[in-house]
C-alpha cells in the first residue's frame, strides 16, 4: 500500500514522494522573465519537502499570457533564466516540471489583486485575446476573442512545441499542457466557447482536436523517459456534468493513446455560471473516476489540506499524488509538517540540512 511519502516513479523519474506543488501562478514577472521572486518561491517550496515542484502557467507566447506579469516560455533567454531555478529546486532532492500554457479569451487580464478583470481594449498594456469563436466568458472577461483562423491554430500548436523544447533543453523533467481552467485549450473542448463548424468545432471528436494534436506533437519532441502530463478540465459543474465528465474521459483515453502519461484532472471554469462544489477533497472522487476508466495515474488539487487527508488518498490508491495548491503557499514547509504528523519521516530526510540538522537534535 502506498504512502505519501513513498517515491513515485514515472517512466524515466522518481520523485521522492507523492506530494506535487501545483501550478500557481504568481504575476510577479515582466516580459515573460523569471527573476529573484520566482528564485526564492521555487526555491523555498523546494526546500521544504516537495516531491514535484511544479512552476506555474507559463505562457508559450505573449499572447498567451493571462496577464501582462505572467512567466513566458516563448524566447531563449527566458528559457536560460530557468536553469538556476531548476538547479536551485534538483539541489533539494526534489523534480523540477513546468506547466506550459496559453491564457486564450481569458488572455489579457489586470492581475487578481488589481482587478482580475480584462484590461480595457483601449489600455496600450492589454492585447487582442484569441479564441475558438468571438465567444466572451463573461463577467469579469467581457471581451469576445478574436476567432482563430486555420493559420492561428498551427501557429499556437508550434508555439507549444517551441516552449516544450526550451523546457526540455533547459532541464525540467515533468511537463504540465495547460488544459483547464477555460483557457485556450479547454474552451476548444467546451461548448460554451467553442461554435466552430470547422474540423474543430461541433462534435467531441471536432472539439478534442486541439488537445490531442497539440499533445501529439509536444509528445513527439519530449523526451520519452520523461513524464508528459496535462491539467484537464473534465467537469464545469454548470448542471451538464455527467454527459461532460463522459465526453471527458473518453478525451483522456485518446491522451493516453496520443502519448499521455498523467493527468491532473480538474475543473473546466468555461462559464461564469457554474456552482462549484467547494469542499474537502472535493475533486478526489472525480479523479478516481478517470483514473479507473481511462487507465492513466492521476493527481488532482482543490482542498487538499491535511496531511491525514493526502496519507489517506494515497494509501486508498484514489490518486497517485496529491498536488497541494493554498496551503504550501502559507506554509513551503508544509510536507514537512504532514511528516511530523503522520509519523512518516524526520526533519533529517525532509529538509536541508540547514534546517534538519537543529530540528533533529536536543529533540
Ligand atoms: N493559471 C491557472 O490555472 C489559474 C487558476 N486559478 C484557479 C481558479 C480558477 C478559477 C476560479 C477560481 C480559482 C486562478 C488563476 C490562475
Amino acid at each position: 500500500m502506498p504512502t505519501l511519502f513513498d517515491s513515485y516513479t514515472l517512466k524515466g523519474s522518481t520523485l521522492r514522494n507523492r506530494i506535487a506543488v501545483g501550478p500557481m501562478c504568481q504575476y510577479q514577472a515582466q516580459d515573460g522573465m523569471p527573476n529573484d521572486w520566482h528564485s526564492v518561491h521555487y526555491a523555498s517550496l523546494a526546500r521544504g519537502g516537495a516531491g514535484l515542484v511544479t512552476l506555474e502557467a507559463t505562457a508559450v507566447s505573449p499572447e498567451g499570457r493571462i496577464t501582462p506579469n505572467c512567466l513566458g516560455l516563448w524566447n531563449d533567454a527566458q528559457a536560460q533564466a530557468y536553469a538556476p531555478i531548476v538547479a536551485s529546486i534538483r539541489k533539494t532532492g526534489a523534480t523540477p516540471g513546468i506547466q506550459i500554457a496559453h491564457a486564450g479569451r481569458k488572455a489579457s487580464a489586470n492581475v487578481p489583486w488589481e482587478g482580475d478583470d480584462h484590461i480595457a481594449a483601449t489600455d496600450p498594456r492589454g492585447w487582442q485575446p484569441i479564441g475558438p469563436s468571438p465567444i466572451a466568458f463573461g463577467a469579469n472577461l467581457p471581451r469576445a476573442p478574436h476567432e482563430m483562423t486555420l493559420e492561428d491554430i498551427e501557429r499556437v500548436k508550434n508555439d507549444f512545441v517551441a516552449a516544450a523544447i526550451r523546457a526540455r533543453d533547459v532541464g525540467f523533467e515533468w511537463l504540465m499542457l495547460h488544459f483547464a481552467h477555460g483557457y485556450l485549450a479547454q474552451s476548444f473542448w467546451s461548448t460554451h466557447s467553442n461554435t466552430r463548424t470547422d474540423q474543430y468545432g461541433g462534435p467531441a471528436e471536432n472539439r478534442g482536436r486541439f488537445l490531442l494534436e497539440t499533445l501529439a506533437a509536444v509528445r513527439a519532441v519530449w523526451p520519452e523517459d520523461r513524464p508528459l502530463t496535462a491539467r484537464f478540465g473534465v467537469i464545469e459543474f454548470d448542471g451538464n456534468d455527467a454527459q461532460t465528465l463522459e465526453d471527458s474521459i473518453a478525451l483522456v483515453r485518446r491522451m493516453k493513446e496520443h502519448g499521455l502519461d498523467f493527468i491532473d484532472v480538474s475543473i473546466g471554469f468555461s462559464t461564469p455560471d457554474a456552482t462549484i462544489p467547494w469542499g474537502p477533497g472535493f475533486m478526489t472522487p472525480i479523479a478516481h473516476k478517470v483514473r479507473q476508466e481511462a487507465g492513466l495515474p492521476v493527481t488532482t488539487s482543490w482542498y487538499i489540506s491535511e496531511g491525514r487527508q493526502a496519507d489517506a488518498l494515497i494509501r486508498n490508491e484514489v490518486v497517485d499524488v496529491a498536488t497541494i495548491g493554498r496551503p504550501l503557499l502559507a506554509n513551503p514547509h508544509w510536507p514537512h509538517e504532514a511528516a511530523r504528523i503522520l509519523h512518516a519521516k524526520d526533519a533529517k530526510t525532509i529538509l536541508p540540512p540547514s534546517y534538519a540538522w537543529w530540528l533533529s537534535r536536543y529533540q
